[in-house]
């Protein structure tokens, strides 16, 4: 469904992607993940040919985004980081706008509409003005605006950026229930981790390049066993002293916590704990998280 082959994007003489090369199937969910500025608005905005590439090859739906914008427009649906809704009009007056953009035939628009806000549990708001809604409001019914035309690839430039932790949720809910009632191929940009948890497959971005693609759980199984975050007394000594009499695969510190990878958490805590001279302050174990992948390739957490 989407195709992209040696795709370069620069600004002047800033390289914003670099030789990106990657496919999306029929239905997947592929997350974009990456620090602020590593390149993922400029991917979407020319997988959405609101952006023309510098060189490579770009297809959506077996359409070419530089040679046939049109059949891409009509191929896909774009939620925008930022709220374009027209906050003065209703919901459905918002709808019934995008239904004639696109083309949507008069006869279907009203069942579509219907169908649309059933998905984002917004019936019973149809007809109440927008800037009376909030902010989860807004973004559920800038998805049901974004599926109105039957898009075959939904595109997700952030979609929960901004909004509280329990909204988020939800958004999520409402994006699941999709992919399964409309087999719908979703494409979205994130720096939340969870979120790119819940893709089928993700691309790890950083500097406008694409440095791991895969399912999330095999980007982490590669890493290989757990990792044991500790705070002691005296990290320094308690660095040297895990080097010198523990069999560890990595061991760092940062920010006052030492993180410790280890083949296998059960076989190692319980000694440990019982070996270590410098005292203990606090132990958390834990899988690896894809922070901890991009930790692995960049050096940099995510968040940084
Ligand atoms: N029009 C532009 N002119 C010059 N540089 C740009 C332009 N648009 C983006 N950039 C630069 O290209 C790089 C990638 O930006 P992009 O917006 O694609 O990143 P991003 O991963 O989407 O980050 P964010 O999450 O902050 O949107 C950044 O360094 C940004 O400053």
């Amino acid at each position: 469904m989407i195709d992209v082959q040696n795709l370069k994007k620069s600004y002047k003489s800033f390289q914003a992607v670099n030789n990106s090369n990657f496919h999306v199937k029929e239905g997947e969910i592929f997350g974009f993940l990456g620090p602020n500025g590593a390149g993922k608005s400029t991917t979407i905005n020319i997988l959405s040919t609101m952006l023309k590439p510098t060189s490579g090859e770009v297809t959506i739906n077996g359409y070419d985004v530089t040679k046939h914008r049109n059949r891409v427009r009509e191929s896909i649906g774009i939620i925008f980081q930022e709220n374009t809704l027209d906050e003065k009009l209703t919901a459905k007056e918002n709808l019934m706008l995008h239904c004639k953009f696109y083309g949507v035939p008069r006869l279907k628009r009203k069942a579509r509409i219907n169908e649309v806000l059933e998905i984002v549990d917004l019936k019973d708001s149809v007809n109440s003005l927008v800037e009376k809604f909030s902010g989860g409001m807004q973004r559920r019914l800038e998805i049901a605006r974004g599926l109105l035309h039957y898009p075959k690839v939904l595109f997700l430039d952030e979609p929960s950026v901004g909004l509280d932790p329990q909204t988020r949720a939800h958004i999520w809910e409402y994006i699941l229930r999709l992919k399964e009632k409309e087999n719908i191929t979703m494409f979205l940009t994130t720096h939340y981790l969870d979120e790119a948890e819940i893709s089928d497959r993700v691309a790890i971005m950083d500097h406008g390049d694409i440095i791991a693609i895969d399912k999330p759980k095999k980007l982490k199984q590669q890493l290989g066993g757990d990792i044991i975050e500790m705070t002691t007394t005296d990290n320094e000594a308690a660095i040297q002293e895990i080097k010198a009499n523990f069999d560890v695969v990595d061991v760092s510190l940062k920010d006052d916590v030492i993180y410790c990878k280890v083949e296998n958490s059960d076989a190692f805590v319980s000694n440990f704990i019982k070996t270590l001279q410098t005292p203990l302050t606090g132990l958390d174990i834990r899988k690896p998280t894809l922070n901890d992948v991009f930790l692995s390739f960049t050096g940099r957490e995510i968040r940084d």
